[in-house]
């Protein structure tokens, strides 16, 4: 028998595909304090966001493999994984469609002054209408920081559904791969990207490289009156200096979907910062996409146990 803990719940569709009578499924768990203690008897864990530290894994004797639902693994000790023969997988192409729609909607709220101005009018404020001017992303040029699935997926959104022109950033990937639009770029550098872009969004993993990618020198480098939204992983951004340079006007606006730590402390001077909209890791979470990563993300502990086909 192979025994599988899913200490989050997923989606009904996933559960089933572990439904098998070789797999007994445990879970789910009420918080992340009891992962540690649960992995010890099992053979595979399904995880969400919740932390896997490497203790964790050294202490779970039969586990084999660890699928993330999802794509960051910046939550589980993957060094550990590694010395221990330990699996990991990740839904690769789950959620890029869903992240890239919550960043055309990210783009054109904050770009709109929407939560603004619906407070206004919601307080009796009808002439905000002449006060909220927004920003048109036609022919703006937006930087996308990843090139990887969910840059390439959000790439096209951007060219055909906002008519923007983009600039992409990444050293990791070669630049066949690019977009063949006229309005799709390659930028030299970060800083070429970020002097040029009327928006920049996030895509890449948080790794040594991308901690703290935007700090203070960087988001001063970025436009006047420029948007930035991350709904990568939240250290990427220096939270203090997000603040600062919300706070003094150098951005327009900021949408921030991930945070450090997540979650959030609930007493935070991000909530107090002007144009910032926030939302709790929610770009993902579309029934669609959350559907494809928990039947991915089942799939490949059966395929690691040859307990199905494919
Ligand atoms: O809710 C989840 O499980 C997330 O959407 C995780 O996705 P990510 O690791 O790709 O952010």
């Amino acid at each position: 028998m192979r025994r599988v803990l899913v200490p989050q719940a997923i989606d009904p569709a996933g559960m089933e595909v572990l439904r098998h009578p070789e797999v007994i499924i445990l879970g789910p768990l009420s918080s992340p304090d009891e992962l540690s203690a649960a992995m010890r008897e099992v053979d595979a864990v399904l995880i969400r966001l919740w932390p896997i530290s490497g203790e964790a894994i050294r202490s779970a004797r039969r586990l084999k493999v660890i699928a993330k639902h999802g794509v960051g693994t910046d939550n589980i000790d993957l060094e550990a994984c590694r010395k221990r023969g330990v699996h990991v997988t990740i839904t690769e192409t789950a959620n890029r469609g869903t992240v890239s729609e919550y960043v055309l909607g990210a783009l054109i709220t904050v770009a709109r002054h929407w939560k603004a101005a619906e407070e206004a009018l919601k307080a009796g404020d009808y002439e905000g209408r002449i006060r909220y001017y927004g920003t048109e992303w036609a022919g703006k040029t937006i930087g996308v920081v990843g090139y990887g699935r969910i840059g390439r997926s959000l790439t096209p959104r951007l060219v055909h559904g906002l008519h923007a022109q983009v600039l992409v950033y990444d050293p990791y990937v070669p630049r066949d791969i690019l977009m063949d639009h006229p309005q799709v770029q390659w930028a030299d550098s970060l800083d070429a990207l970020v002097k040029a872009a009327d928006a920049v969004t996030l895509h890449t993993p948080l790794t040594p490289e991308t901690y703290r990618m935007f700090d203070a020198a960087r988001l001063a480098k970025m436009k006047p009156g420029a948007f930035l939204i991350n709904a990568a992983r939240g250290p990427i951004v220096d939270p203090v200096a997000l603040v600062d340079a919300l706070t003094s006007h150098h951005l327009g606006g900021a949408v921030l979907d991930v945070f450090d730590p997540e979650p959030p402390l609930a007493d935070n001077p991000l909530w107090e910062a002007p144009n910032l909209l926030v939302t709790p890791h929610i770009a993902a979470s579309t029934h669609e996409a959350v559907q494809r990563m928990g039947v991915e993300a089942a799939a490949s502990i059966m395929q690691h146990f040859h307990l199905r086909e494919g």
